[in-house]
């Protein structure tokens, strides 16, 4: 990246007023050719909100304007899109049953120019994948590729459509549930893009992956534009006080020394993609469990509270057994469970915050005991402030908040039950830096009151960080347990990608292709 080179995107005084709520105000930011612009921001300071004006899903306010290669953009239409900008969002708009070939050919103007030639577009298709060291299969379904390759391809569709390289390209927190080897191979293929001379607009919570893959940073704070720096103008806890708005607490949890008490005991539990799942956790310990997609490890926590059909085996906590498939009897025996779809699975988005954090237990099999909108609030407010959940009103409606918000709300509706032992599935996905020291504090606490916490994490560092031994599975199976001594970012990579196809990283997928085709 040179400092000299052209803004693709220039974009001027943008605000953005939705009702009793300026989400954006008076932001400028330019985003030059050949560079990785790293937007970043505490969960609802904005960020979302200019991606979907960019993408057209939301109008700005009157006076807000850009340029996209010196020519005006319109802001808040879907022209964006004709116009060489590509949006990669969580959810990557792919069809699972289809092929790559398919997947690229749908919607693309390059499937147009081979009409009626399966095989050119075929070739095309591989070609394409081949030039951008995208290692897939392309006559494969793509619900066989891993989340990693199916970013990538949504990114290749992307650079399919805009003959090369798209001007810009925005992506919103791809590697939020990536594991760590395929977000380097993710960051390499951001790389060969940056060299083409796409602009590409980052956005993460991740501030190592800022350092990794980063040219520029723009912090917005409220809504407002903060800082625009080149990242190696600012350190760490230089850019969590911009993020913030003030000095970062150290985390450093005081984990007690695990106690002699046996609180979960899993034996031999088995469900749809986990066999024989067994587990000991002790009063006092975080455990992790990890794995790559499809591993199992992220249905282990589901089987063992009963939010998943457990075909197999037993639970115990506290000596006495939990039965499976009975969520209610899990929670009276002292389990909490969030699970990672925390949006889909346990929110009611029409309804208050206070409401969603303090759901009765079990309104399906119990006569709900409502708290009354008082107490609710006197319930709520002391998660909201402790998880920073912005704005801070328990009266918000759940909708109207940011992803990350709605998700510490959820998480606080679980850590607030008091259970013996806390079961999480990716707790600190979409979370922002400070909330998630937050979330940590929070489990350390759990432990150290003579609790439990087992959390399923794709986050290698996470896992480093939090945890005192971390169970890897593969297959379905526990393969490897690394304790405190063992444990490193390095270790857990391996570990999980051990005996599967990805362990042989950036290999070109020449040797998928039929030279005849
Ligand atoms: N449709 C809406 N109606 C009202 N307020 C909204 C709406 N969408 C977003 N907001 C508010 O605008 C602000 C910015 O939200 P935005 O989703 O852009 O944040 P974000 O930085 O993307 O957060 P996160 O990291 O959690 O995704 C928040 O206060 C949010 O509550």
């Amino acid at each position: 990246m040179s400092s000299a080179a052209a803004p693709v995107l220039r974009i001027t005084s943008l605000s953005k007023t939705f009702p009793a709520q300026r989400a954006l105000a008076d932001v400028d930011l330019e985003v030059r050719a050949g560079e990785v612009h790293c937007l970043l921001g505490q969960n609802g300071s904005g960020k979302s909100t200019l991606i979907k004006i960019l993408a057209g899903y939301h109008s700005p306010d009157p006076g807000s304007s850009a340029t996209l290669n010196g020519a005006p953009l319109a802001l808040g239409s879907r022209t964006t899109r004709e116009q060489a900008v590509a949006f990669i969002h969580q959810d990557l708009g792919l069809v699972t049953e289809f092929d790559a070939v398919d997947n690229l050919a749908l919607g693309n103007r390059y499937a147009g120019r081979w009409w009626l030639s399966e095989r050119r577009e075929r070739r095309a298709a591989q070609q394409l994948l081949a030039e951008l060291e995208i290692d897939l299969d392309p006559g494969r379904p793509i619900r066989e590729a891993t989340p990693g390759q199916r970013t990538m391809l949504a990114i290749a569709r992307a650079v399919a459509a805009t003959d090369g390289a798209p001007a810009l390209l925005v992506l919103d927190e791809p590697t939020a549930s990536l594991p760590q080897h395929q977000v380097e191979q993710l960051f390499a293929l951001m790389r060969r893009l940056r060299e083409r001379g796409t602009a590409l607009l980052y956005v993460t919570h991740r501030l190592r992956e800022v350092y990794a893959v980063g040219d520029r940073v723009t912090v917005l704070r409220d809504g407002r534009r903060i800082s625009t720096e080149p990242i190696e103008n600012v350190g760490q806890d230089e850019l969590i006080r911009l993020i913030i708005g003030r000095e970062p607490a150290a985390f450093a949890p005081q984990l007690p020394a695990a106690g002699t008490e046996t609180l979960l005991k899993a034996t031999g539990v088995s469900g749809d993609q986990v066999a024989d799942f067994s587990l000991q956790v002790r009063a006092g310990e975080i455990v992790g469990v990890t794995g790559l997609v499809g591993s199992g490890f992220d249905q282990a926590l589901g089987l063992i509270f009963g939010a998943r059909p457990r075909v197999a085996g037993e639970v115990t906590l506290g000596g006495q057994p939990v039965p499976p498939g009975r969520p209610d009897r899990s929670i009276d025996a002292g389990l909490a469970y969030a699970p990672a779809d925390r949006k889909g699975l346990s929110t009611i988005q029409a309804w208050t915050a206070r409401e969603n954090v303090t759901l009765p237990r079990l309104p399906a099999t119990r006569t709900a005991r409502w708290l009354g909108p008082r107490a609710e609030r006197r319930a709520v407010r002391p998660w909201i402030r402790r998880l920073n959940v912005m704005p801070a009103d328990p009266d918000r409606q759940l909708a109207l908040l940011s992803g990350g918000n709605q998700q510490k709300l959820v998480l606080a509706r679980w850590m607030r039950l008091d259970a013996k032992v806390l079961l999480l599935d990716e707790p600190t996905s979409g979370v922002d830096a400070g909330a998630t020291a937050a979330i940590y504090d929070v489990l350390a606490g759990v432990a150290t009151q003579g609790g439990a916490v087992v959390l399923s994490s794709s986050d290698a560092e996470e896992l480093c960080a939090v945890c005192d031994r971390v169970l890897v599975m593969r297959q379905g199976v526990v393969r490897t347990v690394l304790s405190k001594g063992d444990l490193s970012v390095a270790r857990i990579v391996s570990e999980t990608i051990r005996d599967s196809a990805d362990h042989q990283e950036y290999r070109p997928c020449l040797s998928n292709l039929d030279p005849a085709s």
